[in-house]
């Protein structure tokens, strides 16, 4: 069975959308599971602007360009440089220092006149530190588990951050998540943000790790967002205290 390296850079055997996303020209399997989702929730079609965290090597990207209004603006983020795209522009940043991430964004948006985004995607995997444990995709041990999932709670934060910055009133935010501890404080931000939000696992996603899909609809977009609602451990609190008072 032909081999690829996944996201730990361990070989892991190809299955059929690895076959699917190289016959179709995809750079990434992922593309497929972008595919089931707007074809499930029809976010894309009517998008004039999407942007892309996390984007490396680009298949979301690729799927954003096919599928969004023609001439829409789509850009994709990450650490990695990504190969350009015909009808995107990509830019290398960390989403977790958000202020220096947003800025860049922002200087893309006035440069092409936008004002905000339609969709932000957020397809992110948390790296591992150096000389730290297994990240969430490799994670064995208990502590490196525990390590890992605090990790990808706190990219999915930055995300959320990011996409208060730029969603457009009514907009769409993505979202990948592993069911861990923080799951519940986190759905409770982001009900407090979204009218609609809704759990979806496209078939092409791996069965390990857990990784579940969040689609969040309708952005509330709120004149002002407490820091508090974009903070896990005060997330933490307010989900417990939300769930008390509902008894
Ligand atoms: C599963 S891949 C995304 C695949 C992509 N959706 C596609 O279709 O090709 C996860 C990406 O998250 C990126 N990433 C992880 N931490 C990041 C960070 N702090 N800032 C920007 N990108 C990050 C990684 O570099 C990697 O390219």
């Amino acid at each position: 069975m032909p081999m690829d390296a996944g996201n730990n850079g361990k070989q892991r055997p190809q299955d059929k959308f690895d076959l699917l996303a190289k016959e179709q020209g995809y750079r990434s399997r992922a593309a497929f599971k972008l595919l089931q989702l707007d074809t499930l929730f029809r976010f894309l079609p009517t998008a004039r602007a999407v942007l892309d965290l996390c984007a490396a090597p680009g298949g979301w990207v690729q799927v954003a360009v096919s599928r969004a209004a023609p001439g829409a603006f789509v850009v994709g983020v990450d650490l990695a440089p990504i190969r350009p795209i015909r009808g995107a522009l990509s830019l290398k940043e960390d989403i977790t220092a958000s202020a220096r991430c947003g800025a860049a964004v922002r200087r893309l948006m006035d440069s092409r006149g936008v004002a905000s985004f339609e969709v932000v995607l957020h397809d992110g995997v948390g790296r591992k530190k150096k000389g730290g444990n297994r990240s969430v995709c490799g994670g064995t041990s208990a502590s490196a588990a525990q390590e890992a999932t605090a990790t990808q709670s706190a990219l999915v934060m930055d995300a959320v951050r990011l996409a208060t910055m730029f969603l457009a009133p009514n907009g769409t935010f993505i979202t990948k998540f592993f069911r861990c501890q923080d799951y519940k404080a986190i759905m409770f931000c982001l009900k407090q943000l979204f009218e609609r939000v809704h759990l979806s696992r496209p078939v092409a996603s791996r069965s390990t790790p857990a990784e579940i899909y969040v689609i969040c609809l309708r952005y509330k977009a709120p004149a002002n967002i407490q820091p508090e609602l974009l903070d896990l451990k005060h997330l933490h609190l307010l989900s417990v205290d939300a769930e008390k008072s509902k008894r």
